[in-house]
C-alpha cells in the first residue's frame, strides 16, 4: 500500500470497485449528484460499499445536499465519511456533522491563493479538506472534469485540518503533484476514466502503482 492515502472518487460498478481494493486505495468514492455522469443512488452505493472491506473508508460525494438527502444516504450504512462539494459554509458543515455522525470532508475549489486562505474558516469543523480546481462559472459540475489549479498556492500554508490534493490528476502527474504539496491524500476521477463516469480498471491499477513509486 502506498504511503500517501489515495481516493478513487466516482466509482459506479462492483468491477471498478474491486479494482481500488486491490489496488491498494484508501478511500473509494460515490457520486450523489443526478447531473453527474457518476451518480449512484443510495441503494447502488449500499450494494457497492458492502463489497469493500473495512480498512477502506466509503465516501459520499454530495453538493448542497439537504438534510433529507443526507439521511438517505447515512441510512445505508454503508458509509464512512461525507464529502461536501457544494457552497456549504462552516455552519452548515458543522451542523452536518453534528446531526450525522460521520467524519466530514469539504471540498474547497481553488483558483486563487485567497480560495486556500478562506479554508481557515472550517477550522474545528471539518475532519478534512479537499482542495480541487474550481471549475468555470455555469459549469454542469463543481468537480470531476479533469481541471487542475496551480499547485505552488499550497506552499506554505498551515493547514487548519488533514487534508488532500484533488482535480486534474492522472498517471502523469500525480508524483509532480506529490512532490510539491507534500500532500498526505490524492483524489482523483476523470484521471482513471475512459470517458466521462466510465472508470478504467487498468487506469486505478497502473494510477495506485504511480502512487506507490513516486
Ligand atoms: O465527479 C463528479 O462527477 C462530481 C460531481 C459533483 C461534485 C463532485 C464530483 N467529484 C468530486 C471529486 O472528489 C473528484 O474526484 C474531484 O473533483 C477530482 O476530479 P478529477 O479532476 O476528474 O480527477
Amino acid at each position: 500500500m502506498s504511503r500517501i492515502a489515495i481516493k478513487i472518487c466516482g466509482l459506479s460498478t462492483p468491477e471498478t470497485v474491486g479494482a481500488a481494493v486491490r489496488a491498494g486505495a484508501s478511500h473509494v468514492g460515490f457520486v450523489h449528484f443526478p447531473k453527474s455522469p457518476r451518480h449512484v443512488e443510495p441503494d447502488q452505493m449500499r450494494a457497492l460499499a458492502a463489497a469493500v472491506p473495512a480498512h477502506v473508508d466509503r465516501v459520499a460525494v454530495v453538493v448542497d445536499a439537504d438534510d433529507e438527502q443526507l439521511a438517505r444516504l447515512t441510512g445505508t450504512g454503508a458509509l464512512s465519511a461525507l464529502q461536501l462539494h457544494g457552497k456549504e459554509s462552516p455552519e452548515r458543515v458543522a451542523a452536518i456533522r453534528q446531526r450525522f455522525s460521520l467524519p466530514v470532508w469539504k471540498a474547497i475549489s481553488v483558483k486563487t491563493r485567497a480560495d486556500i486562505d478562506a479554508a481557515q474558516a472550517y477550522a474545528g469543523t471539518v475532519d478534512r479538506l479537499l482542495f480541487d480546481a474550481k471549475t468555470p462559472d455555469g459549469a454542469a459540475l463543481p468537480g470531476g472534469m479533469g481541471l487542475r489549479f496551480d499547485w505552488t498556492l499550497l506552499r506554505g500554508v498551515a493547514m487548519p485540518a488533514p487534508w488532500g490534493l484533488s482535480g486534474g490528476l492522472g498517471i502523469d502527474n500525480v508524483c509532480d503533484a506529490i512532490r510539491l504539496t507534500d500532500t498526505p491524500l490524492i483524489d482523483v476521477s476523470s484521471g482513471v476514466e475512459d470517458a466521462p463516469g466510465i472508470k478504467s480498471v487498468d487506469k486505478i491499477m497502473a494510477f495506485c502503482k504511480a502512487v506507490s513509486a513516486c
